[in-house]
């Protein structure tokens, strides 16, 4: 991969600019790949094989989506500028696998476009160098929609990857970490440095592997009211989870009933949100659910 007919090296990403006059746009979140080592690694943890189907978010240039191409069945990219359509038309020309969406992903149908690419039997897996203005809308989105997708495994943040795959106790620990562990196994694979990419970002980057889980590891009466609940523990962090819920309940459920389900459930209502496990969350909110 190291051989420059690549797209992910300096020169060759310059060259292309260059050809098409290309400039970024910082409010896209275009930082390009440029590190075929990089590239190689995302593709080693993403579990892509001849077999598998692949749907990237953001191909920009086309580096990852040229890499996908060579090692998956098929790939399907979705990209929002359309000043990259014809680039992409021009770098990945060779490729008779790979198909380009010009839609922006936190509007598209992700679950009819696997319909209408993939069989039904194909794993399909996202990979992605995510635009990091708006990693935390597309992963809840694609986790949410509950996607026929075996993994995702996805450039972002630095911090945000941390927050995903934390323990209760860490200052990381929240409502992202939650919702992200309700649907998958997360982990941190790689940190990034700021240098494999053009230009370069503010921050530093790592690779983070979400691998879809069969089913949840608790059991949820009503997912909405439990997601709303741990969101509502975390409101104001310094807080005890019974401040916050008293203040989420006011006006529908008194103090002496939160603090009698909390005391049913035995959980200490002078404990900070972030200090209860997913398995006390679901707890707690069935309890509260439950009242009516
Ligand atoms: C960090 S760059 C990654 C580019 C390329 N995959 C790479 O690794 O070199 C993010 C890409 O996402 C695209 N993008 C930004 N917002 C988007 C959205 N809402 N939907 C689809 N693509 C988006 C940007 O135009 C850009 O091409």
């Amino acid at each position: 991969m190291t051989n420059n007919k690549y797209i992910a090296t300096p020169t060759r990403t310059k060259e292309i600019l260059n050809k098409y006059k290309f400039t970024f746009k910082k409010s896209l979140g275009q930082n390009f790949l440029i590190d075929s080592n990089v590239l190689e690694n995302i593709i080693a943890h993403a579990g892509i094989d001849k077999q598998a189907g692949a749907i990237e978010i953001g191909p920009g240039i086309g580096a990852l989506t040229e890499q996908l191409a060579i090692h998956a069945d098929k790939v399907v990219a979705f990209e929002i500028d359309q000043r990259l359509i014809p680039v992409l038309q021009d770098t990945l020309g060779d490729y008779d696998n790979v198909q380009i969406v010009n839609e922006d992903i936190l509007e598209a149908d992700v679950a009819e476009t696997i319909a209408a690419n993939f069989p039904k039997t194909q794993p399909v897996h996202v990979v992605a160098n995510l635009p990091y203005y708006i990693t935390t809308p597309i992963l809840l989105k694609l986790l949410h929609e509950d996607l026929p997708v075996t993994s995702l495994t996805v450039m972002i943040q630095k911090e945000v990857a941390e927050r995903m795959a934390a323990g209760p106790n860490n200052k990381s620990y929240g409502s992202l970490t939650i919702a992200v562990q309700y649907y998958t196994e997360a982990a941190v694979v790689m940190d990034v440095p700021k240098q494999v990419f053009m230009p370069q970002p503010n921050v530093d980057s790592s690779i983070l592997r979400l691998v879809k889980r069969d089913k949840p590891p608790v059991e949820v009466d009503n997912e909405k009211y439990f997601f709303a609940l741990i969101k509502a523990s975390f409101a104001q962090r310094r807080k005890t989870l019974r401040n916050n819920l008293t203040s989420y309940f006011k006006g529908t459920i008194d103090k002496d009933a939160i603090n009698q389900t909390l005391e049913s459930v035995g959980i200490d209502g002078t404990r900070r949100g972030e200090s209860l496990d997913m398995q006390e969350f679901a707890t707690l909110a069935n309890a509260f659910y439950r009242l009516g």
